[in-house]
């Protein structure tokens, strides 16, 4: 296949993981994003851009250029040298999809260099075997709220549409907490009683979003599953989970493996200002230094960008556009 001088861009957004009960079954794309530019060069150059690029590896052991050759293997085409720019808000190892973004990034950049040829499904295939589990990667890639399985071999999905009076607020504590960690502290044996109080909340938790009865989400978006093994790694996240439905929200957890803790929130709600103050006073009292910002479920999963302007570098086209 004739490759040429094709440069492509695709913007992915971030997410949430599990919302609580749904543990590696749930994800929602998030308004927050990292944009991937991709090219076939000459000898392999990689420009990470940005403050959330620290310590991620330039040579081709990076995710993106890994991914990518996934791709061209899969669709049986050779293009061994890559020039791969990226630039990212979404912060690393935080609990905000960060890899995922990467992982679909990267495979959907490496599709659309080659003209398309992998479907939508294969892509969420190869992602989920990568992650390990679907729920970050169908966000980032379906957009929306994903309700997501993987036996091992296939992921299966459904898309729902976000409800819009859905508003997110996440405290971004000041340190990372990987997935490996945040995993390994699980049981690897669970209770069956365990297991049927989290088949039930997350059950109702996505019946809940997809009818609007956004009045069951406080009760539904509880969790026994991760979230109080969890706890230990992200002082203030006990009292967080315990109480901040007492101060505006409609319901919350921790944000994927952490330590990002997220909270649901009605966007007419009045008491805005009072969580924002009882998340960052409760973090405070546990000395941890934590970053607020208000988000939005983003509709839109993984898009290659059509119009850009290909004499501007990406850090130069996006500017103007971050967070947007
Ligand atoms: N652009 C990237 N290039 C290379 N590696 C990346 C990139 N983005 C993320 N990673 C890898 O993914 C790791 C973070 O993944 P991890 O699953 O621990 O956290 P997360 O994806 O931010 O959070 P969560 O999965 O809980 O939502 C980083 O430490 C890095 O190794
Ligand atoms: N479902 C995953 C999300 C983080 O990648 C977890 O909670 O470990």
């Amino acid at each position: 296949m004739e490759i040429g001088s094709r440069k492509v861009r695709v913007k992915v957004p971030g997410s949430t993981a599990n919302l609580g009960p749904g543990f590696d079954t749930l994800g929602m794309a998030l308004d927050l994003y990292a944009w991937i530019e991709m090219s076939e060069a000459a000898a392999t150059k990689i420009h990470l851009i940005g403050d959330q690029m620290k310590g991620i590896p330039t040579d081709k052991s990076n995710l993106i250029y890994e991914v990518a050759q996934m791709v061209f293997e899969k669709a049986g085409v050779l293009i061994p040298e890559l020039e791969i720019s990226m630039y990212s808000d979404i912060p690393l190892t935080r609990g905000l999809g960060s890899s995922a973004a990467a992982i679909v990034g990267g495979l959907a950049a490496a599709n659309a260099l080659i003209g398309s040829p992998l479907s939508d499904d294969t892509l969420f295939q190869m992602a989920t075997a990568l992650e390990q589990h679907p729920d970050n990667v169908g966000a980032s890639l379906y957009g929306g709220l994903v309700v997501a399985f993987w036996d091992g071999e296939r992921a299966e999905h459904i898309r729902v549409e976000p409800d819009d009076r859905l508003e997110v607020l996440v405290a971004i504590p000041h340190f990372q907490l990987s997935t490996e960690k945040a995993r390994h502290v699980l049981p690897r044996e669970q209770s069956l009683a365990n297991a049927v109080y989290n088949v039930g909340h997350s059950s109702v938790l996505v019946a809940a979003l997809c009818t609007g009865r956004l009045d069951m989400i406080p009760r539904a978006m509880k969790d026994a599953l991760h979230q109080p093994y969890r706890a230990p790694l992200v002082p203030g996240l006990s009292k967080i989970l315990a109480e901040a439905t007492e101060h505006g929200a409609l319901g919350v957890a921790l944000s994927g493996a952490g330590p990002t803790m997220l909270a649901l929130v009605d966007r007419d709600s009045s008491r805005k200002a009072e969580l924002e103050q009882f998340l960052q006073g409760t973090l405070r009292g546990e000395q941890i230094e934590a970053t607020l910002l208000w988000l939005k479920p983003a509709s839109s999963g993984v898009q290659v960008l059509t119009h850009f302007d290909e004499r501007c570098t990406l850090f130069e086209n996006i500017k103007g556009e971050v967070r947007g």
